[in-house]
């Protein structure tokens, strides 16, 4: 049945064959060339469809090594090894790869394509996430296991569109819906207009929408698919949060996927993730205590021993770490439990169907990186043969666990000092990220914010 539903979503994607086909009949026009950047937001350019087929599916397009060195604003940022004026920001190759070439169903004419990021010799950009996740996952197959991740992002909508709520400096905007709308379908009936539009254009580009659903804060929404292999699904991840936010736009509204909006719900990107051998075997499962195997110990062992050093990763930026508060359904305690929403991670399915469920990151997070540092703590986990923690029953929130880094700065000390980290990916990948980290740490530190001002202005 899984098999079968992956077969027919690769169908609805495009061969290379098809691409030509279309393009020759006028139906496509453009072909998008995109990669993922450090902050996990596709970047590229558009090609006319026919250079593209002539020339870039097999050489690839150039693009400013400066797009895995800028911070969000795109501004040119020194200290980076990769990337800087001294080195004259000279160019990266973006390679496509043809398994993740789809349509784009909103926008008229066009198809895109997931690329490698290489260096011109055709060496692997280090910084480059979706490398990264490569190199991790070519490390776990050695092993003989391959990882399947199912990613959830959740967000929230405004009736505003994204360019009123720039003008408004993001300030008394209105949410699609005025109460916690957990489940609710009477109040997400009001939404269908977007988000059917949303499931279907995901739908007819590839990917098998699951559901879609309200969440407790005004106007939040969850969106899932189904899992895929590790790799697959950081590409749809990436495309599906770009697409929905510009299908939103089409329709004059705004969604964010910003970990903590306000002081209600934050958005979460729940990370599901399993394991089989090659062959697609399950080996999660076995005769020990609560139907795990022995590997299942050490997956879950692993994921925990290492969440605190690579918590950057499922937590990148300044706002990640405010999602973390205690019954918000946001972890805060690195424990694990038997569907257990109050832990950091929680064990669901059994059988084939055991899986982690890692409540950490945001919808902020860069899912590539997060599922490269999640891989590297199970190979951590295998390697050390580290033995299964206590489960948690009841409250994680009021444990005694070891608790998530509570900032971006402790987090980004805590990976800059990480053995795990530097053994998984190796200096340059752990000092660019360090570096990045201290990029936002800066901008944050000089800024004033409206919380300063309602504080001080009259009253201090
Ligand atoms: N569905 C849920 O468990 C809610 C998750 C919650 N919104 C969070 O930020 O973690």
């Amino acid at each position: 049945m899984n098999s079968h539903i992956q077969e027919s979503s690769r169908n609805r994607q495009l061969t290379v064959d098809e691409l030509r086909e279309s393009v020759g009949s006028g139906e496509i026009d453009t072909v998008i060339v995109a990669i993922t950047d450090a902050l996990g937001r596709l970047q590229g350019k558009r090609c006319g469809a026919r250079s593209f087929l002539e020339d870039v599916l097999d050489h690839g397009a150039e693009g400013c090594n400066y797009l895995l060195a800028v911070d969000v604003e795109m501004q040119t940022v020194d200290g980076y090894a990769m990337s800087s004026w001294e080195t004259g920001y000279g160019d990266m190759v973006m390679l496509p790869d043809v398994s993740t070439l789809r349509r784009v169903p909103w926008l008229e004419g066009t198809a895109i394509v997931q690329c490698d990021v290489l260096w011109t010799d055709r060496t692997p950009v280090a910084a480059s996430p979706r490398q990264i996740l490569k190199a991790q996952i070519e490390r776990l197959e050695k092993l003989g296991y391959r990882a399947h991740v199912g990613t959830e992002l959740e967000f929230l909508m405004f009736d505003d569109s994204y360019n009123q709520a720039w003008q408004k400096n993001y300030t008394g905007l209105a949410p699609s819906t005025q109460y916690n709308v957990d489940y609710s379908l009477l109040a997400t009936a009001r939404l269908e207009p977007v988000i059917r539009s949303i499931r279907n254009n995901m739908e007819a580009a590839g990917l098998v929408v699951e559901s879609s659903k309200g969440e407790c804060n005004l106007g939040q929404q969850e969106i899932t698919f189904r899992f895929d292999e590790a790799l697959a699904a950081c590409d749809k991840h990436t495309f599906y949060k770009n697409g929905a936010k510009e299908i939103a736009d089409q329709h004059g509204k705004s969604i964010t996927f910003m970990s903590k909006f306000n002081e209600r719900e934050g958005n979460s990107c729940h990370i599901h993730f399993s394991l089989t051998d090659l062959d697609g075997n399950p080996v999660l499962a076995g005769d020990g205590e609560h139907g795990f195997s022995p590997l299942m110990e050490r997956f879950v062992a692993g994921q925990l021993a290492a969440l605190r050093e690579l918590a950057y990763f499922l937590a990148p930026n300044i706002n990640s770490y405010k999602r973390f508060v205690e019954g918000s359904f946001a972890p805060t305690a690195i424990a694990w439990g038997l569907d257990n929403r109050s832990c950091a991670l929680r064990v669901v399915g059994h059988g084939r169907g055991l899986r982690t469920e890692n409540r950490v990151g945001g919808g902020d997070v860069n899912p590539y990186l997060a599922v490269a540092a999640m891989i590297a703590a199970v190979i951590h986990g295998i390697e050390n043969d580290l033995q299964l923690p206590a489960i948690t029953k009841g409250n994680a929130y009021e444990s005694d666990a070891d608790r998530l880094p509570t900032t971006l700065r402790d987090a980004r000390d805590l990976l800059a000092e990480s053995s795990i980290a530097r053994k998984a990916f190796g200096d340059d990948v752990v000092d660019h990220y360090v570096h990045a980290a201290n990029v936002e740490l800066t901008a944050y530190d000089s800024a004033i914010t409206d919380w300063e001002r309602v504080r001080g202005f009259e009253r201090l």
